[in-house]
């Protein structure tokens, strides 16, 4: 699969001027930007919710990539449909109900994901792969900007990678989140990922079309 995009992780940006932000991103060249809810229960962290997405959906024709790290996201879907998310993804470990979380997302018309956590198999992937667009392996213990990525994660997105191709679904996005720099964005690339979200290493740089181009020429190396 040829795709490859680079997600600005907007937890990592100047909340008090949220809209320059995302447009510096925009303007660097990035069509996703990846939005990280979080309930201060399923992650010790609170951030943003519908109001910040439908905010984003007024501003920017991009692709508003939502990752709900939140319990029981089944009874937050349909907000996040209303304000205007493109891909909705919900954590396996988040909910008894994976399957029918995904299938609420599609049955809106948007791209479902699956996220699992750094201690998360990928014994259910055969069971859930007919329901989901994209699979978020996390490269770091969420709730946080700013970590270092797992080391153990990557040879996770080679087996997902094998694993979704063997199942027929290689087109199967596989996004990483966390930790992904100029120094990790090739090994994660080269076992099988393809959407990189990136936050502190955009975003923590005055120049973010440097920034992007810096993360761009690491890929392709
Ligand atoms: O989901 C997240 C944290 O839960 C963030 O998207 C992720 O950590 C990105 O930040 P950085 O690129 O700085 O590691």
């Amino acid at each position: 699969m040829n795709v490859t995009k680079i997600a600005p992780s907007i937890l990592s940006a100047d909340f008090g001027c949220l809209e320059k932000e995302v447009a510096s991103v925009v303007d660097a060249g990035c069509d996703w930007i990846h939005i990280d809810v979080m309930d201060g229960h399923f992650v010790p962290n609170i951030t943003m919710g519908p109001l910040v997405v439908s905010a984003l959906r007024r501003r920017f024709r991009c692709t508003l990539d939502v990752h709900l790290m939140i319990e029981k996201p089944e009874s937050m879907i349909p907000s996040f449909v209303e304000a205007g998310a493109d891909v909705i993804t919900i954590h396996q470990e988040a909910t008894h109900h994976p399957h029918r979380a995904l299938q609420m997302i599609r049955s809106s018309g948007l791209r479902a994901g699956l996220a699992i956590n750094p201690g998360t198999g990928l014994d259910s992937l055969p069971y859930l792969v007919g329901e989901m667009d994209l699979l978020l392996i996390m490269t770091v213990n969420p709730g946080f900007g700013g970590q270092t990525l797992i080391p153990a994660t990557v040879s996770k997105v080679a087996s997902a990678r094998r694993q979704l191709v063997e199942l027929g679904r290689g087109d199967v996005l596989i996004e990483v989140d966390g930790g992904i720099n100029e120094q990790t964005i090739r090994e994660v690339y080269e076992a099988g990922a393809n959407v990189f979200v990136a936050g502190s290493a955009v975003f923590d740089h005055s120049d973010r079309t440097d920034a992007v181009a810096r993360l761009t020429k690491a890929l392709a190396m």
